[in-house]
């Protein structure tokens, strides 16, 4: 168990300010959002201690940069502690869902162990914390903080639209809408107020797709998005202008929801507003590869294609043949993010024919891992492929690019068809892999329809920053939530 905090304990002065724990689920795709709104608080004059595992903590020092990005905030702190796992475990693809039963069992017993001994992370000149914000199947967090007399806030760092889906299991499985099974999949969805006529079985959460309701990943996070009713608030990084419907009908259900995302824009506008400067930092996993905006400066506007499945999706050697001549073939130039370990298969296999890569060479890029937001950004890209997990959502919304969606898993399988049927900004091509869909969808949307899907992606992008400005509904809801968390210390 790893630590920066060194101060001895003290005991609380009446005028320290409130103490925020964070604790995300220790993978990419939620410790980026759980600290775009660390660095938030932290604006706000809000200690912060956030707590990794020991294996994130050390790839997020090493590549992420995140020690320069904090140390100008006294307030902040890191925590790590085990995950319970190997360190050369995968944490990808399927095997990530191992990191379920190895937090409860190992780090849970750990982390309250550590607030207990730790005098609730007090310390000189910091009080004992007085808020725990946990991500989902933190819940062993929740029971702590209920015992403790601590308040507890859920920031589940999916979609709204996912949230409800997962939230509503109990209700779907009733109505008899899951398990989810072959033939039924194009079946509209009827028991989820708010997706009637568009929202098919095939768009529910992946864990949906089961012969078996007692299959006990589905009972797993059914009984953990549950536990969301026993915080005292709820967090979600959307905004009012994308899923306002859906927000109301979970308000129906958690009425202390504050939506104050996107969370990456909402950092930015408000760090340029107070500090007048925005320092690039990631908080990336793997060491990112800055050589590829150098190639995009290279490129055309709006001629580029953007290909990257995230931090946890795992693509089969097949798979990845049916892409690359999808891309090949749709004639458009593309850079693409192959991380390490993300392809299976023999190796032999999953490489790319030498003649294939030799004569396309002008037109592609590949690297290991990018600075995604920097790129999405970047005046060449005209298209994202991507697995829609939320924050690739997200950042490809405000930076106001089309995307053609291939979700992997989980809450991707809902976000692919908000963006194709309800956003319209994009093309949904999930359940299938096949060269000449790839194509045809690549041609769509950087050809064909290329002016009304940026049309609607830069109407939607407007939204997303109008809402994270002074005035707009994230930067109040945010205001208020800070509120909240310091009327917990008056
Ligand atoms: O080359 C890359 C690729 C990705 N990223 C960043 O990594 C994050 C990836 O997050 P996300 O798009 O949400 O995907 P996952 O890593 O797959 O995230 C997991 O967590 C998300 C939030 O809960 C879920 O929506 C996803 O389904 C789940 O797989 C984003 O911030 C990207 O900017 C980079 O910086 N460089
Ligand atoms: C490991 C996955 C299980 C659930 C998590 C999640 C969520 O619903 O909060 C989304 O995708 C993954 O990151 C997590």
């Amino acid at each position: 168990m790893a630590s920066t905090e060194k101060t001895p304990m003290n005991h609380q002065e009446p005028k320290l300010p409130p103490h925020v724990l964070i604790f995300p689920l220790p993978i990419q795709g939620h410790i980026n959002s759980m600290l775009r709104l660390a660095e938030l608080l932290c604006l706000s004059d809000v200690d912060v201690t956030f707590i990794t595992s020991d294996f994130s903590y050390n790839r997020i020092i090493k590549h992420g940069k995140v020690d320069s990005r904090f140390a100008r905030y006294p307030g902040f702190r890191f925590e790590s502690i085990t995950d319970g796992l190997p360190d050369d475990h995968p944490r990808a693809g399927e095997q990530v869902m191992d990191v379920f039963p190895s937090l409860k069992k190992v780090t849970g017993p750990l982390f309250k162990e550590m607030m207990v001994s730790k005098d609730l992370l007090a310390s000189e000149n910091r009080r004992p914390v007085t808020c725990i914000i946990s991500d989902c199947i933190i819940s062993f967090a929740i029971d702590f903080a209920i015992e403790k007399g601590i308040s507890i806030v859920y920031f589940r760092t999916i979609s709204a639209c996912s949230f409800w889906a997962f939230f509503r299991m109990q209700e779907l499985v009733e109505a008899d809408e899951i398990p989810v099974k072959g033939k039924g999949m194009d079946l509209l969805v009827k028991s989820l107020p708010g997706t009637e006529g568009f929202l098919r079985r095939r768009d529910l959460p992946g864990f949906c797709r089961v012969d078996d309701i007692n299959e006990p990943k589905l009972q797993e996070i059914k009984f953990e998005t549950r536990q969301n009713t026993r915080a005292h608030a709820a967090i979600l990084n959307t905004f009012e202008d994308l899923e306002g419907p859906i927000l109301s009908h979970i308000r129906s259900q958690i009425p202390n929801l504050y939506s104050i995302g996107p969370l990456h824009s909402h950092l930015k506008s408000r760090l340029q507003t107070k500090t007048k400067e925005f320092s690039e930092s990631s908080g990336s996993l793997w060491e990112e590869d800055r050589s590829c905006l150098t190639w995009l400066d290279s490129q055309p506007p709006k001629s580029v294609i953007y290909v990257s499945f995230g931090s946890i999706t795992i693509i089969t050697s097949d798979q990845l043949l049916e892409f690359w001549y999808g891309l090949v073939n749709s004639g458009q130039r593309f850079l693409w993010v192959m991380r390490p370990d993300s392809i299976t298969g023999n190796d032999s296999e999953s490489k790319i024919p030498t003649e294939l890569e030799e004569g396309t060479k002008a037109r592609v890029y590949t690297v290991d891992w990018a600075p995604q937001e920097e790129v999405l950004n970047h005046p060449a890209i005209g298209g994202f492929v991507t697995h829609s997990g939320w924050n690739s959502t997200l950042e490809s919304i405000v930076a106001g690019v089309p995307m053609i969606c291939w979700p992997y898993f989980g809450d991707q399988l809902t976000n692919s068809r908000f963006v194709s049927e309800v956003w319209k900004i994009g093309l949904d091509m999930k359940d299938t892999c096949d060269r000449v869909v790839i194509e045809k969808m690549v041609r769509e949307v950087m050809d064909v329809k290329k002016e009304e899907f940026l049309e609607r992606a830069d109407q939607m992008a407007k939204l997303a920053r109008k809402s994270v400005r002074e005035g707009g509904s994230s930067y109040c809801n945010f205001e208020r939530f800070v509120e909240y968390i310091r009327s917990l210390i008056l």
